[in-house]
């Protein structure tokens, strides 16, 4: 019979070293933290909210930053009797129009037993109903559109809010918003006007370095291992990999929180540096495996295509030799094929998820430039991701394979 007993020699708390748990305090971000404090100054001082735009890649802080600091200014603005704080989220992953934010701000302001339908209002119609909730608030409200550049060029609303008190529009409530990206791009293209308006305190994060990534993981693991749980150099190499690879304090997080894993299914006394190499690698497989599991239909047509060949003979292959597998497997799965250089637009996406290795050749003095593919990751997990692939007709030597090892 299987029995869970509970093991407590390396973690002490390892709900800590989660994505979702948000720090106490908040390490090497001195600089960001002041000046975002300096633009939230006006909410203490009972004035008109500054916009503020905060982006950065991903895993760098800005959520917590900004819960950490907003936590802070609503239990300072309950001192202050002529300021009335209130703070809304809104996370806008899949919201990709001014149209659907404005119906989920509504949703988010109003009671669960009295939300509006996500279709079927115009959108004036939506626009007047959030400002009767905001209205019907009174004081401040910040809002905060995480994600925000799910939203796309559809951008208007980042316009109407803050501006709808001097629109006219508000006038019981001082409105400000807060956008989080860690789309760079999407700030370039923001609409000239709505750039104006809601960048006009902007914030950026860096990736943080080894130091500075070492510091946020000694803190996190104060609370969330034993004192003895790891092994000296252990937190510096979570760091340094993190550092080199991403900057992301999630990346470092993730990498400890795998390391005190394995090292707990292996029984270790403590988290040694040979776990974290292993949990660097397991978390390096999962984020491959992820990759191939969401590609487009014709991305795993490629992928089986190349898996064929790489079964019946010596890699690499060109394109000329992976096209006829392609078409092949496509037509047999009753699927359009793609023509060549489509197809070839998806052996590139494999290349540069790290899936693929391609290397450019050129044939002589008279022939021209050409790729070479083949595989950068174990066979094995390939055949494992490719096993759960439905609807394709894989051919036979993937599918005796498949079959071999289930
Ligand atoms: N300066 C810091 N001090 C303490 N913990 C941090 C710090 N920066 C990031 N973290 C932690 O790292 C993880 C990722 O941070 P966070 O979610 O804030 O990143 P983000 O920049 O908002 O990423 P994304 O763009 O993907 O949403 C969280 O667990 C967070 O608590």
């Amino acid at each position: 019979m299987t029995t869970f007993t509970r093991d407590t020699h390396i973690f002490r708390d390892e709900d800590m070293l989660r994505d979702d748990y948000q720090p106490e305090s908040i390490t090497a971000r001195e600089s960001e933290l002041d000046t975002y404090k300096t633009a939230l100054q006006p909410v203490i001082n009972g004035a008109q909210p500054r916009n503020i735009f905060l982006y950065g890649k991903t895993g760098v802080g800005k959520t917590a930053v900004s819960r950490y600091l907003l936590k802070q200014l609503q239990e300072d603005s309950v001192k202050y009797d002529d300021v009335s704080l209130s703070v809304f989220w809104l996370n806008c992953t899949n919201l990709s129009s001014s149209y659907q934010v404005a119906v989920n701000l509504v949703n988010t302001l109003r009671l669960a037993d009295d939300q509006i339908s996500t279709t079927g209002y115009p959108q004036q119609r939506v626009f007047d109903l959030l400002y009767e909730e905001l209205n019907s608030i009174g004081g401040t409200v910040l809002i905060i559109l995480d994600e925000i550049d799910h939203i796309g060029n559809d951008d208007e609303i980042l316009y109407e809010i803050p501006r709808a008190r001097s629109n006219g529009y508000l006038t019981e409530t001082k409105p400000g918003v807060i956008g989080i990206s860690n789309d760079f791009s999407f700030r370039d293209n923001l609409s000239p006007k709505v750039k104006d308006t809601l960048c006009e305190e902007e914030i950026h994060f860096s990736p943080y370095n080894a130091p500075e990534l070492e510091a946020i993981l000694d803190r996190r693991a104060e609370g969330a291992l034993y004192d003895d749980a790891t092994e000296s150099g252990v937190l510096a190499l979570c760091a340094a990999i993190a550092a080199q690879d991403t900057g992301s304090a999630r990346q470092a997080l993730d990498l400890l929180y795998q390391a005190g894993e394995v090292a707990r299914a292996a029984a270790h006394d403590r988290i040694t540096q040979n776990d974290v190499h292993e949990a660097r690698n397991k978390l390096e497989r999962s984020q491959i495996e992820h990759g191939m599991r969401e590609l487009t239909r014709h991305g795993h047509l490629s992928l089986v295509a190349v898996l064929q060949l790489a079964l019946e003979s010596k890699e690499p292959f060109r394109v000329r030799d992976i096209y006829p597998q392609y078409r092949t497997i496509a037509e047999r799965s009753d699927i359009d094929p793609l023509v060549r250089r489509r197809m070839h637009d998806h052996l590139a996406d494999l290349a540069m998820l790290g899936i693929l290795d391609r290397h450019s050749r050129n044939e002589g003095r008279s022939g021209g430039q050409y790729y070479e593919y083949q595989f950068s990751v174990d066979l094995e997990i390939v055949v494992n991701v490719v096993s759960d692939f439905e609807g394709l007709t894989l051919p036979r030597r993937v599918a005796k394979l498949i079959h071999s090892v289930e």
